[in-house]
């Protein structure tokens, strides 16, 4: 489950902690669902455990297959709240808000979320960046 906040024509992106499966890379928040979730909860429960932040799913933008073969639902998500994005250390090592021509400037950007964005400019993808 992939959440794609979007704020101002800039996204919210994590880079991975070093404790994690690739570590290092840059990609948005998120995680796998767990039995008996729907999509929308995972989401939920996710950004909640990794950025201490509630939001609200709000359409599932695309699907996808990483190379290494994990599915990725991604979901248009926002803030429900101003409340502070409060990282989990264990897991993501930085946040911040980046337009999508900077986050494509990123060497260390996961594959799919490249390949998500260039499809986000192709018009293939529906995007709301001034949600
Ligand atoms: N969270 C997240 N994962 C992504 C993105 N793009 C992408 O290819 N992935 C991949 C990396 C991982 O193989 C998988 C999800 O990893 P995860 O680390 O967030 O979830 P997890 O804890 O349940 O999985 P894991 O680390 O045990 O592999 O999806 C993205 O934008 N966000």
């Amino acid at each position: 489950m992939v959440a794609v906040v979007a704020r101002r024509s800039r996204l919210l992106l994590i880079r991975r902690s070093d404790q994690v499966s690739a570590p290092g890379k840059f990609c948005f928040p998120g995680g796998a669902i767990e039995e008996g979730e729907t999509e929308e909860e995972a989401v939920v429960r996710e950004l909640r455990e990794e950025l201490g932040v509630r939001v609200q799913p709000v359409r599932r933008v695309w699907e996808s297959c990483t190379e290494w073969g994990v599915h990725l639902s991604w979901w248009q998500s926002r803030l429900a709240d101003d409340a502070p994005i409060v990282p989990n250390a264990a897991e993501v090592s930085h946040i911040g808000w980046y337009t999508i021509p900077e986050i494509l400037g990123l060497s260390d950007l996961l594959s799919s979320n490249r390949q998500f964005l260039q499809k986000v400019l192709a018009g293939d993808i529906q995007l709301d960046l001034e949600p």
